[in-house]
């Protein structure tokens, strides 16, 4: 049996309605084993992003979850936020091919979106497309990624 896989999701009150969209969709695919909302739940709970994207970030970094799924106006706050936890590799993207390439190319665990940027329909689409993909350590770009983590631990 295939293994599946655990998330993390957050967002700050800027993208807690397309996180939590996005939460239930995942909790809906049976690639997916748990679905931790580390919050905000509501929009009514202002906690800015880094305290949501750090928090996530480091569930990943810590492997209590093997990817994580951050939201907030533009997705750059908890992109910037979630890099800066050692070994998180996160991306915004909007589009298919990006999301591909963030897992394909860059072995990136973090995806991070804009819910002032993308709809709902199309940021759905893509997550189903990004849990799907799997960065293969055999390939060239292994090497590449390797570089990232050399820096970081030197
Ligand atoms: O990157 C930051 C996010 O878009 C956040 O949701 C909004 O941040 P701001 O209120 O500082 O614009």
């Amino acid at each position: 049996m295939k293994h599946a896989m655990k998330i993390a999701v957050a967002a700050d009150n800027a993208g807690v309605a397309l996180k939590n969209e996005l939460r239930d969709l995942l909790r809906a695919d049976g690639r997916i084993a748990e679905v931790r909302d580390l919050g905000v739940p509501d929009a009514a709970d202002d906690r800015a992003y880094p305290l949501l994207g750090i928090a996530a970030a480091e569930a990943v970094a810590a492997g209590e979850v093997e990817r994580a799924l951050l939201v907030c106006g533009t997705g750059i706050g908890m992109c910037i936020s979630a890099n800066k936890v050692p070994g998180v590799r996160a991306t915004v993207a909007h589009d298919s091919y990006s999301a591909e390439r963030s897992v394909k190319s860059n072995d990136c665990q973090v995806l991070t979106m804009g819910a002032r940027v993308i709809g709902p329909e199309l940021a759905k689409r893509i997550v189903t497309e990004w849990i799907g993909h799997v960065f293969d350590p055999e390939s060239a770009s292994a090497a590449k990624v390797a570089r990232i983590s050399d820096y970081e631990q030197a």
